[in-house]
């Protein structure tokens, strides 16, 4: 497409949708605008933007498209900023913020139907930040949720979409209100148990210095989430904080009723507990189970490692085939390992592959 895109907040959410813009719309001109020079910087340096924007204003003044990539409080903030310079007259402005509530209330408030804004919030990232973590597959099949302000701004969500379209997501339209919830229940609740975990951890491992030697499997895929960035939770926690304590207090009659569960020894109820989980999350679709490896995976049997392994990867690299992640782990008394890929279709390619080189398929989940 043709125009002016800028990002404001050059992080790994920016940086990943400038690089996929910026690759996908040859002739389009993608601008950045951060506070932290260094990321600019780095930005320009990975050609994941075309210019800098010395300032706010000077890259909205011209922009066709504003995307605010910043700690949702930072957006807010920005909003009313932008709501007192001149815009250009088509302009679409969206985000990329794990909280939308606030965020959508100051571009109603602020931008008075004048401009578009279409709230936007990708389902998908890491516990690591900025720009050096761009990643133009970040967002691949990912689910990637959209809160327009208005009823207005809904007409124009194709002319975002088609602006996007190239990171692959599958884009769902939300309002905010459900969107607070619901990302509140499986995304910012989990990131504070998680820490809440992890802290418990640091307090209570004085009394035995095995402690974070013998953490396993468990305690990784449960608490890899407690490694990301303190600010930009900081700031989501207080923003959708109204559902957040609704759930810790829903929570704190949970644990209290499980406690009682304990103090009775009750068998039946226990059992009950964790069968009631286990179906649940068993009939989750198989990419929302894997908590260390989120993408599509194949595991083979690789018994006789290295050898084996080192054929593997050599089977696959001659094929152009990407592998995301790996992780060697045993399954049902063999020596397996877990390869993980960006896209179904590379998994089908080495499934295929690997099977005609006399692999063992063990499991496709
Ligand atoms: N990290 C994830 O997994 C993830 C996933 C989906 C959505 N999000 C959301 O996307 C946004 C960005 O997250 P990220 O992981 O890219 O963070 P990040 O820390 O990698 O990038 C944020 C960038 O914003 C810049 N910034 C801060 N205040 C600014 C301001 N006032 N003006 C201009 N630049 C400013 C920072 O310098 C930084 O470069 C957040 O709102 C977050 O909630 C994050
Ligand atoms: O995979 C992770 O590390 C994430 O935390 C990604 C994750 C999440 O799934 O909770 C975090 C925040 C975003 O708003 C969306 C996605």
């Amino acid at each position: 497409m043709l125009g002016t895109v800028l990002i404001v907040g050059v992080g790994m959410i920016g940086g990943s949708l400038a690089l996929s813009i910026k690759t996908h719309h040859p002739n389009a001109k993608v601008m950045g605008f951060d506070v932290n020079q260094n990321e600019i910087e780095k930005a320009l340096k990975y050609k994941i933007i075309d210019a800098a924007a010395q300032s706010l204003e000077e890259g909205a003044r011209t922009a066709d498209l504003i995307i605010l990539s910043t700690p949702v409080i930072e957006s807010k903030k920005t909003i009313e900023k932008l709501a007192q310079m001149k815009l250009k007259e088509h302009v679409i402005v969206t985000d990329t913020g794990s909280a939308k509530g606030e965020i959508v209330d100051a571009a109603i408030r602020c931008f008075n139907n004048q401009v578009t804004f279409i709230g936007g919030h990708p389902m998908s990232g890491s516990h690591q930040s900025g720009v050096d973590n761009s990643d133009l597959h970040l967002f691949e099949n990912a689910y990637y949720l959209l809160t327009p302000a208005t009823i207005a701004c809904t007409g124009r969500v194709d002319e975002l979409k088609k602006w996007l379209s190239k990171i692959k997501a599958q884009f769902v339209i939300v309002d905010k209100e459900e969107h607070d919830f619901v990302t509140g229940l499986i995304s910012h609740f989990p990131h504070i148990l998680a820490s809440l975990l992890v802290n418990q951890v640091k307090q209570q491992s004085g009394s035995s210095p095995i402690t974070s030697m013998i953490a396993a499997g468990g305690f990784r895929d449960f608490t890899r989430i407690a490694s990301s960035n303190p600010k930009m939770w900081k700031d989501i926690t207080l923003q959708n904080r109204r559902v957040l304590l609704n759930l810790i207090s829903d929570f704190q009659h949970k644990l209290e009723g499980l406690s009682e569960v304990l103090l009775e020894g009750n068998e039946t109820v226990t059992t009950q507990f964790f069968e009631e989980a286990k179906q649940y999350r068993d009939s989750l679709p198989s990419r929302n189970k894997q908590a260390s490896l989120p993408y599509f995976r194949l595991s083979i049997q690789v018994n006789h490692a290295p050898e084996e392994l080192n054929c593997l990867f050599r089977l696959l690299d001659n094929e152009n085939i990407l592998i995301a992640d790996y992780q060697l782990e045993w399954l049902h008394a063999n020596q397996v390992v877990n390869l993980c890929f960006m896209k179904e279709e590379d998994r089908l390619k080495a499934c295929e592959l690997l099977e005609n080189n006399h692999f063992q398929i063990c499991q496709v989940a």
